[in-house]
């Protein structure tokens, strides 16, 4: 089959096309490199740099499907430069649907998120929870989801939208990089390497066994298997939307620790104040993924997954 991959030359986006590669597809990868690299395309891949604003001009009806990861995806710079992320993932993405009718291409693998749920009120979350976005990153991505439900009822568009709970890990040369880094997990493996002198803990007062804030960590190489699922899963006229996660919180407490005993270095860290809109639990009910898509995460082990961020991160430094 072929496919076009946007934002895949971001993290999530390279993966999965290296993924769709093995997997023996086609790949044309399109990205503008806004925050993307050029060298995180997989070879093997066909690349455009162009915006999904664009789209009409590279897709045609050789494509059997897209996988949409083209987006601006800060929390903090949402609520700074909302208008950014409206045009940018809402306007994008729209845009992105006109040219998959115009050349009738008709199936969809979209990345949502668990921010379009906001404050949970149930733990772990359900697809089905409430979707209260907190901030307008999660806001422009559950517009987007409307925007595919009635896509989808109004054109037949084969669709399915998965919302990632914490991604984390890497598959070999393509891992997480982003510049200012704002994840936990490299921001404390660059601790480890002696690239910054501390790691802030944000807020220690949560209810939380520790205090600190509890998240659903899953592997990027989990995830992408999830996308070639879903591609087989979709059909003509119908939305799905599937929670990604492992259904198991760690606090950012216990990340820290699994690190220093996965890199070996002491990994100092300061406690700062709470940083704003961080709830205190984000857990996924994945359910409907194994339901629906048969999707089986096998690398749920937290030190396993700071282990291939760690061997990534000293990768990327040997590189620069
Ligand atoms: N990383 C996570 O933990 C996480 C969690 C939930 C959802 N997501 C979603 O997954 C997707 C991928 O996230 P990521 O962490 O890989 O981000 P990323 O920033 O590494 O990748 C996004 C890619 O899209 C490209 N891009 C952005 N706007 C574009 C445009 N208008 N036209 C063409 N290319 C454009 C960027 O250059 C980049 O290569 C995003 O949609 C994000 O919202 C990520
Ligand atoms: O230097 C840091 C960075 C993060 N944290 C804490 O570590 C946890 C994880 O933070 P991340 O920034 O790594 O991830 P988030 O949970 O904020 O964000 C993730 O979940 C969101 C859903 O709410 C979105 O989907 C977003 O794209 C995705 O990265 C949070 O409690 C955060 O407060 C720290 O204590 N110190």
């Amino acid at each position: 089959m072929k496919y076009l991959v946007t934002g895949g030359a971001g993290y999530v986006g390279s993966v999965v096309a290296q993924h769709l590669l093995e997997a023996g597809h086609e790949v044309t990868v399109l990205d503008n490199l806004s925050t993307g690299f050029r060298a995180g395309v997989p070879a093997g891949a066909a690349f455009v740099e162009g915006d999904i604003r664009d789209a009409a001009k590279w897709l045609d009806p050789s494509y059997d499907g897209v996988l949409h990861f083209a987006a601006s995806s800060q929390v903090g710079e949402s609520v700074a430069k909302p208008e950014k992320y409206w045009e940018n993932n809402v306007a994008g993405s729209l845009a992105l649907l006109g040219a998959m009718r115009e050349a009738g291409v008709r199936t969809l693998v979209f990345s949502s998120t668990a921010a379009t749920y906001g404050e949970p009120e149930q733990v772990p979350i359900p697809e089905t929870a409430p979707t209260r976005p907190t901030n307008p990153y999660g806001a422009t991505k559950l517009a987007v989801d409307h925007m595919i439900t009635s896509e989808a009822h109004a054109h037949g568009l084969a669709a399915v939208s998965l919302r990632y709970f914490n991604v984390a890990g890497a598959y070999g040369t393509h891992g997480e990089r982003h510049d200012p880094e704002s994840h936990l997990i490299p921001l404390v493996l660059q601790v480890a390497q002696g690239r910054r002198e501390a790691i802030s803990v944000f807020g220690e007062d949560y209810p939380t066994p520790d205090g600190t804030c509890v998240r659903d960590y899953i592997h990027v190489a989990d995830l992408a298997e999830a996308h070639l699922l879903a591609l087989t899963a979709a059909e003509p006229g119908r939305h799905l939307i599937c929670n990604l996660g492992n259904g198991s919180g760690f606090s950012v407490r216990e990340v820290i620790e699994t690190a220093r005993k996965v890199t070996g270095h002491p990994i100092p860290e300061v406690v700062a104040p709470r940083r704003g809109g961080d709830p205190a639990v984000l857990v996924a009910s994945a359910g409907t993924a194994r339901e629906k898509l048969g999707w089986n995460p096998s690398r749920t082990d937290l030190a396993g997954i700071v282990a291939d961020a760690w061997e990534f991160a000293q990768h990327i430094t040997r590189e620069q």
